[in-house]
């Protein structure tokens, strides 16, 4: 039997595939059910130091080949997810804490607090697209080493960062060596491709309402970046910082190619709030067949493994 399972930082995950931050993750039910599904962790909606209701509606939007999104962080509030995640750690899988914030001093407040409830890794989201006025933090790497550097010294479970896509090789070097510099346990690539704008031709609309229609764009029409920046990132650290891959698997083979570039588990959005929690199954089933057919035991077998010509 294909072993699917994988470790992060120390942390055992019975699954390789688990949601991504944002995909059906924001209430305690929803948790809840990812607990309960063949999820291989539970990663909770990014939070911020008050609950919030999020951007106005519609603000998702689902299409042949990906979606575009801009939720604004629509979550309970940190408070909240520290009293939940005692009650999510039940479940024999991880629990993965997605911290954000709107501003740079929201990260170590909400990290101090969401580290004593002991979630077994926190990712630290630099990469949401999505709040008017708000520039990505991931796209100023002073910025990002300054905050990283400050929620380090409160957070004492392995600790990730969430990145936005990267374009050039220039900016992965530098966004390589801020990392280097802040005792980074995990990466996990990508967020969103942020502020795509898609239209609807027969409305001349564009289809989601904050921001102009700008939002973040996910599923198979990003999974070239996502893996480039998997890839590069897997490059830069010779496989030594372990990566997430997040963007355009919506299938095991997709899942396949993650790894090859040097993932060591998959996080799937668009495809599970289209598919709902029933798209880990199928996830797992597709994924272990395509690692038989290729003749690997396991996802660590063919981690990184892609070859170049
Ligand atoms: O980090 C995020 N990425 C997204 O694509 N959307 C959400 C959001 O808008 O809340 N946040």
């Amino acid at each position: 039997m294909t072993d699917l399972s994988t470790t992060i930082a120390g942390v055992k995950f019975p699954s390789c595939v688990m949601n991504a931050a944002g995909a059906l993750c924001v209430t305690r039910d929803e948790l809840v059910a990812l607990g309960k599904s063949r999820a291989g962790a539970i990663v909770t909606k990014s939070m911020t130091v008050e609950a919030r209701q999020g951007n106005p509606e519609p603000r998702y939007y689902g299409f042949p080949g990906g979606s575009i999104n801009s939720m604004g962080l629509p979550n309970l509030g940190y408070r909240a997810y520290a009293e939940l995640i005692p009650e999510l750690k039940q479940f024999g899988k991880p629990v993965i804490a997605s911290v954000a914030g709107l501003c740079e001093d929201d990260f170590p407040t909400i990290a101090a607090v969401i580290n004593a409830a002991k979630p077994d890794l926190i990712e630290v989201n630099l990469s949401c697209p999505n709040i008017p006025g708000k520039p990505q933090i991931g796209y100023d790497p002073e910025a990002s080493e300054r905050l990283l550097k400050r929620v380090r010294k409160v957070i004492t479970v392995p600790m990730g960062v969430k990145l936005p896509p990267y374009f050039d090789p220039a900016h992965h070097e530098v966004m390589g060596k801020v990392i280097g510099r802040c005792e980074v346990d995990f990466l996990n690539m990508i967020n969103s491709v942020g502020n795509g704008l898609v239209v609807d031709p027969d409305r001349e609309e564009v289809v989601i309402k904050p921001k102009g229609g700008f939002g973040g764009l996910g599923g198979t029409i990003i999974k070239a970046v996502a893996l480039a920046n998997v890839r590069a990132f897997y490059k830069i650290f010779q496989g030594k910082i372990p990566i997430i891959g997040t963007g355009g698997v919506m299938n095991g083979v997709d899942a396949f190619e993650h790894f090859l570039c040097g993932a060591s588990a998959v996080q799937v959005g668009t495809v599970l709030v289209e598919e709902g929690l029933g798209a880990f199954g199928r996830l797992e089933a597709e994924l272990a067949a395509q690692l038989k057919k290729k003749g690997y035991g396991s996802v660590t077998e063919c981690r990184g493994k892609v070859k170049e010509l």
